[in-house]
């Protein structure tokens, strides 16, 4: 089984929480699993908790209150800090049911030295370390430096929950850590607890079922937003991306639609590059708007010169949004896309696709089934599963990442394969394909192309789901780019 970065796991997490799962049952569940882990190991016995403030403090409260309803555990309870600065809801809530729990001794200590003077360090048989987890940022501060050391000096078997506290979950750099007999994470494997030399700290290693629904995996949710690619106080302009989008000429809204979707997206720089029969037009959508006028009235070879130019000033290229598909403009096509570091690629463009493309740059396509159909040469199944081995086999041949839109979108690179289910019967309504492939572009400019086209298909449906409370079947793809921006303050 692949293992995960505890990023990953917090994403995995918050789709938990957005398809109902209280994170308090989560907790329960780990916590649960570290009391049957204690009674695998003695039957009888004195155990000590030593729980900081987080959510591994938490899970710490719910094991001691499952060992202590039997009477051959002596359980006692150290909290690292006072009890009104436990951080989270979860937490808290479990700290207040240890009192009725009839656990012998609870002690809130802030103060290292009094941490020192605690006198039963060294007569515990087990000592179970919820003091960080994978909350942990930088090197262990006071009181939980001194607590680690004292865990360490304590000659007890230790039980680290998730990860040995200080221990860097993701594969980095250890300052200072426990040293466990066992480490007890849970869901997956996490990255640092397979990297060669970890069981110095990590001791063995089990990783523990906690009750995650399976769909918080395998379809998008706001969990991925979360972990995307963000734009930095620091940041200066086209830091957070500069989008070029290239099409119109036998349509004008498309490239339009596109362009704003991709700036409501968060792109710092939209340049939209359209034959010149639709500049005016284009342009006059929004000020926010950088049009160059193309010559011609459609995309052509003689706009190459000046499309490479453009290219290589901008982080990613959006070919497609009706562009129409003139033989001259399909043969232009199948040239710039080489061109590109990294494309989406959308629409009448996909009919002037030759893949593999061989130049190495980074593609995503987001076809439609009649699209991906003629693509792949296949009929798209109905079903959900062979939908989803036909889209991750064509991604792989052609080393390309797709996002087959539908009822459920299913995104693929070959390698991976989500599925989505944010949108409704009403964005059939003209216009939406072109809203998600500037939401796809500007994602892509700060993520790799899986998170991008991924995230842009949640966006985009969850912003035509507002939309539809709202507008109801007479929703416009234009209501849609009105409501991104509430899709993703709701994550952020
Ligand atoms: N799905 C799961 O895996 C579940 C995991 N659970 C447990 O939750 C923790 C993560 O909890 P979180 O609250 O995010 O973080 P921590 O408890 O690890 O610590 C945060 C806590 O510590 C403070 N802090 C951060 N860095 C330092 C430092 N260098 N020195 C001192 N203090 C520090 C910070 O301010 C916070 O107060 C996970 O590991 C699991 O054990 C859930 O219970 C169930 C689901
Ligand atoms: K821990």
């Amino acid at each position: 089984m692949f293992s995960i970065t505890s990023s990953k796991m917090r994403s995995i997490d918050a789709n938990c929480a957005y398809l109902g799962l209280d994170p308090l049952q989560l907790m329960e569940n780990a916590g649960a699993a570290i009391a049957r882990e204690i009674m695998s190991k003695i039957s009888s016995g004195k155990v000590l908790f030593v729980a900081g403030r987080g959510n591994n403090g938490g899970d710490a409260f719910v094991a001691a209150r499952h060992l202590a309803l039997y009477e051959s555990y002596d359980v006692r309870i150290i909290l690292l800090g006072h009890s009104s600065r436990i951080r989270t809801r979860e937490s808290k809530h479990n700290f207040s049911l240890l009192k009725n729990s009839g656990i012998g001794e609870i002690r809130e200590i802030s103060d290292s030295s009094e941490l020192v003077s605690y006198p039963c360090w060294n007569d515990m048989d087990i000592i179970v370390d919820g003091v960080l987890g994978s909350g942990i940022k930088g090197i262990p501060r006071e009181p939980e430096s001194t607590a680690i050391d004292l865990i360490n000096s304590s000659g007890s078997y230790i039980i680290s929950i998730d990860s040995p506290s200080g221990y860097d979950l993701d594969g980095g750099d250890v300052t200072k850590s426990v040293i466990a007999s066992l480490t007890v994470t849970f869901h997956r494997m996490k990255t640092g607890l397979e990297i060669p030399g970890c069981e110095r700290y990590t001791g063995a290693v089990k990783v523990v079922p906690i009750g995650v629904c399976r769909d918080a995996e395998e379809y998008v949710g706001p969990g991925d937003l979360m972990v995307l690619g963000q734009r930095r106080n620091d940041a200066h302009k086209g830091n957070s991306g500069r989008i070029l989008i290239i099409g119109g000429g036998a349509y004008y809204g498309a490239p339009a639609l596109s362009s704003m979707a991709a700036l409501r997206t968060g792109a710092d720089i939209v340049t939209v590059a359209v034959p010149e029969n639709v500049a005016d037009t284009v342009s006059s959508f929004s000020p926010d708007l950088i049009v160059v006028p193309l010559m011609g009235n459609r995309l052509n070879p003689d706009n190459i010169p000046e499309l490479k130019g453009l290219i290589t000033s901008h982080d990613v290229t959006v070919i497609g949004p009706g562009l129409g598909r003139d033989q001259g403009t399909l043969a232009t096509v199948e040239q710039l896309v080489p061109l590109c570091k990294k494309a989406v690629i959308d629409a009448d463009a996909l009919y002037g696709l030759t893949l593999p493309v061989k130049s190495g740059g980074k593609i995503i396509l987001t076809p439609h089934s009649a699209e991906f159909s003629r693509l792949c040469g296949e009929e798209v199944p109905r079903g959900l599963d062979e939908k989803k081995d036909i889209v991750s086999r064509f991604a792989g041949d052609k080393s390309v990442t797709v996002a087959l839109k539908g009822n459920i979108d299913v995104i693929s690179d070959g390698l991976y394969t989500r599925l989505n289910r944010t949108g409704n019967a009403g964005m059939t309504v003209g216009g939406t394909g072109d809203v998600l492939t500037g939401i796809t572009g500007a994602l892509f400019a700060m993520n790799d192309a899986m998170e991008a086209a991924s995230c842009a298909v949640f966006i985009s449906g969850a912003a035509g789901d507002l939309a539809f409370e709202e507008k109801g079947f007479g929703l416009l793809a234009t209501d849609i780019i009105d409501r991104i921006t509430d899709v993703i303050l709701k994550v952020f």
